[in-house]
């Protein structure tokens, strides 16, 4: 029997792995969604005919609850759910930071407790998501019926240890914004180059497709495929050499490590 699973949050990442499960197929009539603004409330019910609620208490027979708050928000929203929950309720966690301890300790001490990290290409089915839910907490049913629901908004990759949670976020979780920050200054290239921005973006975004696809489908290492393109002498080697020169290569190193830093502070930060 498929769960019914009810959203704490409907912002973003709710609306993004919502759409890419309806659109595999996923009932909308399993699907809820507890959300304290009612324009954000009104969208949902509009977008995805599924039930939207302003509070946790009008929600029934919830199996598996996603908390999908800021991790700012999470203890006052934890607070209204603790009261309504059973012990074989799932709380899934895509919060950034927030560790299963701290999750628990201000859920009454719930233990089902997962934590997960997607990222929005879920809303087109081409997501990827970490799954942290160990076998010391969950039975091999539940572990295959949370991978099925992220498996509906695309890959994922299980986790054996909390801590790589963090580290899956500042690749795959924040990634899809770094790629837009390369398409966004790619883009403008363009435009500096004397392309209209309209033709910018074509070129920009089917060059990343192109690209991926590629990738996607080739034999070949990320290494060899950058090869194939860089002529001796040509304009790739002159583009990667001010790259590398200026130090693209470094910057990606340190933001990723960044991200991951940020989300070890932000465990720390808000377990105070
Ligand atoms: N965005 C992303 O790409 C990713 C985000 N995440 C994680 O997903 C979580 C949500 O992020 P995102 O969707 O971007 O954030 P959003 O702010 O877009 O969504 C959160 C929503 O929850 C609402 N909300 C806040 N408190 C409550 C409450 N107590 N009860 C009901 N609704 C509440 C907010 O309303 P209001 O705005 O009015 O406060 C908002 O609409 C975060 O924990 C983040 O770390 C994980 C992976 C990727
Ligand atoms: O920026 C953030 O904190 C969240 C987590 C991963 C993507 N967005």
């Amino acid at each position: 029997m498929n769960p019914h699973i009810a959203f704490l949050g409907g912002g973003n990442m709710a609306n993004a792995i919502i759409g890419g499960m309806i659109k595999q197929g996923f009932n909308p009539s399993l699907l809820s969604v507890v959300e304290h603004n009612a324009n954000t409330r009104d969208k949902l019910t509009e977008q995805f005919h599924i039930s939207c609620h302003e509070s946790v208490s009008t929600v029934q027979n919830v199996d598996i609850w996603v908390l999908a708050v800021k991790p700012q928000n999470m203890r006052d929203a934890l607070t209204d759910l603790t009261p309504l929950l059973h012990t074989k309720q799932m709380l899934v966690s895509i919060a950034a930071g927030l560790t299963t301890a701290t999750l628990s300790s201000w859920s009454g001490n719930h233990s089902k407790i997962a934590r997960t990290m997607p990222n929005t290409p879920a809303m087109v089915s081409q997501g990827v998501t970490g799954i942290f839910a160990p076998t010391s907490v969950f039975s091999t049913d539940e572990q295959i019926a949370l991978d099925n629901i992220f498996k509906t908004i695309g890959s994922t990759v299980w986790l054996d240890t909390e801590s790589q949670i963090d580290s899956i976020t500042a690749i795959s979780g924040s990634g899809p914004a770094y790629v837009f920050y390369m398409m966004e200054h790619l883009a403008a290239a363009a435009v500096e180059l004397g392309f209209d921005s309209a033709t910018a973006d074509l070129l920009v975004k089917q060059t990343f497709a192109g690209a991926v696809a590629l990738a996607n489908t080739s034999e070949d290492s990320l290494t060899t495929l950058r090869e194939k393109v860089t002529s001796k002498g040509g304009t790739t080697a002159a583009a990667l050499n001010a790259f590398s020169s200026d130090g693209m290569d470094k910057a990606l190193h340190h933001g990723t490590q960044a991200a991951c830093e940020r989300a070890k502070e932000l465990a720390v930060e808000l377990a105070k």
